[in-house]
């Protein structure tokens, strides 16, 4: 939804014949961008689903005629029983979507009425998903008929990555194609050595520690993983990954052995980064460390992969392996230090093309 606070209206220019297309007046629009839900947990909800975010070659970039009769018959037959089964676990049953959704829509409002103070009702505010809804084609056509005429588009993935950043402005770029007056376009980067970022992740590790009697030994930063074939061919991820546990450490002022790096979230055959999350809790607790954090710095909004694969998949492995106390610290989604940092990072990049009221004044 666009900024229902506007007072702007399209008028018809003074030039123009009685026929002539309404122009509404000039803004800039800011487009949050995330990766996706599907529209129920059903079989088929979750099939159309997976089957947009499989056949996306920026996640899977096998040939086509390989990948394709495999994903099919044999992927899509299976995976949407087994996974809508572990979204209907975490489902927002009073919503009827899925917690990424409901927490993309808090991040997005928050980052509104923050940007609605900096900015007025020059900048709207509004997101969109890379695979299913809302689509990234139905929220560019919203903002252009709103009169953007310029956008940043900003993928909500702190580290960057080929198969999140790149594909959400490649899909961003596809929409724009459909448009006869395309606005001027900017892109976020990749976040994840922002000081403010990294202090919002310190103050949920810091909030943690303080809730707990007896500290955990350690802290494990879980990100989702890709295959190691990706870093070979120069995805940037992983190095982004470890800098991001790197600076977080330094932040907290802790020692190198007090925080682990590990990826989750393997799919399909190929060796994926590592060490894999599950195997590496695993492996402590038989080290004997007994009680653990897990904290997921490369999600913005907690999600299916946090949810149930952190808090129930890992947990379980390292509780199995001899590990007594396992904390899940949530993702930041809408924490006032994490909107204040995306809404920081938005600051910047919009320079030069909005005035903060502050900075009129
Ligand atoms: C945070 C960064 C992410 C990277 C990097 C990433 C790479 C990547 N993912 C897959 C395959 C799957 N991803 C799945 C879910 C999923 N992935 C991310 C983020 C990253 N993926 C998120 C936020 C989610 C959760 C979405 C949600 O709706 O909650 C899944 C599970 C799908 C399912 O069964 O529901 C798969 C499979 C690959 C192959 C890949 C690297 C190339
Ligand atoms: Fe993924
Ligand atoms: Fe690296």
């Amino acid at each position: 939804m666009l900024d229902a606070r506007s007072t702007h209206r399209a008028v018809r220019p003074e030039h123009a014949p009685a026929d002539h297309p309404p122009v509404p007046p000039a803004r800039t629009g800011v487009l949050l961008a995330n990766l996706g839900t599907p529209d129920g947990h059903d079989y088929w909800s979750m099939r159309r689903y997976l089957n947009e975010f499989l056949s996306d070659k920026r996640v899977i970039d096998y040939p086509a005629w390989k990948w394709q009769p495999l994903l099919q018959a044999v992927i899509l037959s299976k995976r949407p029983f087994s996974s809508g089964a572990n979204y209907r676990l975490i489902w927002n049953e009073e919503l009827n979507e899925s917690p990424l959704l409901t927490i993309t829509k808090a991040q997005t409002a928050a980052i509104r009425e923050t940007l609605a103070d900096w900015y007025g009702d020059d900048v709207v505010v509004d997101f969109c998903m890379r695979y299913g809804n809302p689509s990234t084609a139905s929220k560019v056509r919203q903002m252009i008929d709103a009169g953007c005429q310029r956008i940043l588009f900003f993928p909500l993935y702190p580290q960057y990555a080929g198969a999140t950043t790149a594909t959400a402005n490649d899909q961003f770029f596809r929409a724009l194609t459909a448009e006869k007056w395309q606005p001027a376009i900017r892109t976020v980067p990749a976040y994840f050595d922002r000081p403010d970022f990294i202090d919002a992740l310190a103050q949920s590790v810091e909030r943690s520690w303080a809730d707990q009697p007896t500290p955990p030994d350690l802290l494990v930063a879980s990100y989702h993983g890709m295959p190691r074939r990706y870093l070979m061919e120069g995805d940037p991820y992983h190095c982004q990954c470890q800098k991001t546990t790197r600076l977080l450490r330094e932040r907290l002022g802790w020692p190198a052995d007090r925080i682990v790096t590990a990826f989750q979230s393997r799919f399909g055959p190929e060796e994926w980064l590592k060490p894999y999350t599950v195997e590496e809790v695993a492996r402590l607790a038989e080290k004997g460390v007994k009680r653990i954090a897990v904290i997921a710095p490369a999600f913005s909004a907690d999600c299916i992969e946090t949810l149930e694969e952190i808090n129930g998949e890992i947990r379980e492995s390292f509780e199995e392996a001899g590990g007594e106390s396992f904390t899940y610290i949530p993702c930041l989604n809408d924490d006032a230090a994490h909107v204040r940092a995306l809404c920081n990072t938005i600051a910047d990049n919009l320079s030069g093309w909005a005035v903060r009221a502050e900075s009129q004044a």
